[in-house]
């Protein structure tokens, strides 16, 4: 059994190579398992080292050390091999996926628990042919939240100060757009919507929980449909949607499921784990048990 460790040196506020190298050189001494550390070095290079070491074929664990992206790579990695089983050793400034373990995700920091701990089958989200393991959106949230990049370039704007002039736009550009929504054939009512989101973990966005009763391994996805909100009633949705009351938004439309479709009238920002890709068409579809995941001895997400 190879152990590797994939290491995100631009997840979180700074580089923690050298740390987690360090960490490494004392929890695994006396092992006899080999081990690896593998520093990404641009974007989307995590899928590539964690299929090449996958494809050699023996059995391989997968240690994510940075964060939701970093998951995101490694699992897409992994996705279909057998014999690799992947996990998250969190480094970044969200986490969301670990989330859903409740009081067990704080189990995920001790590299201990990890090492040997067991793993599940969970399914994927296959997103416009890329592989999501969390929650793939388009809307409101995605366009505020991806939308923040073009903000946090410019001198003097702080993390936060980034997200509040990116809600500002987003509120001030129309919170709601016209999309036809389909969900495993049945065309949903309504034209206008706020927000559209395929769920197979329960959190995103640093905390916000748009579906509480997300299962990544019941072989089906938690689809929410906010429908069209005015200005002045915004502010109570984004309560509702980081409390996990987002089902009592009036008109909200939940459905589970194999398959969304959505058609927009625009090319829009399409949330992927935290990762932005844009299209004016979003195809989610499940991707049963594609993924090994490992967890911490006992711990639950039920
Ligand atoms: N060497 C690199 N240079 C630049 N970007 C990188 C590099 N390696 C990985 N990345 C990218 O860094 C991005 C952010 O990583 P990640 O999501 O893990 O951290 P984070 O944003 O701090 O955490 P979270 O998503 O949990 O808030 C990902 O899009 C990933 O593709």
């Amino acid at each position: 059994m190879k152990h590797l460790f994939l290491i995100n040196p631009y997840a979180g506020k700074y580089d923690r190579t050298q740390e987690v190298r360090e960490k490494l050189r004392t929890v695994l001494a006396g092992r006899e398992d080999p081990w690896e550390v593998a520093v990404t070095q641009y974007p989307g290079h995590g899928v590539e080292l964690v299929r090449s070491a996958a494809e050699q074929g023996e059995p391989l664990r997968v240690y994510a050390c940075g964060g939701d992206g970093t998951l995101n790579e490694a699992v897409s990695g992994a996705a279909g091999y057998a014999h690799v089983a992947v996990t998250h050793y969190p480094m970044g400034s969200g986490n969301d996926f670990l989330r859903m373990f409740g009081p067990d995700a704080c189990r995920f920091y001790d590299l201990k628990e990890l090492l040997d701990g067991p793993q599940t089958p969970m399914d994927l989200i296959e997103c416009n042919g890329r592989l999501a393991l969390n929650v793939c959106s388009i809307g409101f949230d995605a366009r505020i939240g991806l939308g923040a990049a073009d903000f946090k370039k410019l001198p003097l704007v702080s993390g936060t100060m980034a997200y509040q002039l990116s809600a500002l736009r987003t509120i001030v550009q129309g919170i709601h757009r016209p999309y036809r929504v389909e969900v495993d054939g049945e065309t949903l009512p309504g034209e206008d919507f706020t927000l559209i989101c395929a769920c197979n973990g329960r959190y995103y966005g640093g905390g916000f929980n748009p579906s509480p009763d997300a299962m990544p391994d019941d072989g089906l996805l938690n689809f929410l449909i906010i429908p069209a909100v005015s200005r002045f009633t915004v502010l109570a949705l984004i309560q509702k949607f980081a409390r996990g009351e987002a089902g009592e938004i009036p008109g909200v439309l939940l459905r589970q499921g194999r398959e969304m479709n959505v058609t927009c009238d625009r090319v829009s920002m399409i949330n992927l784990d935290g990762e932005r890709v844009d299209g004016a068409q979003l195809t989610a579809r499940l991707s049963e048990k594609k993924v090994n995941f490992i967890y911490p001895a006992g711990a639950t997400w039920g």
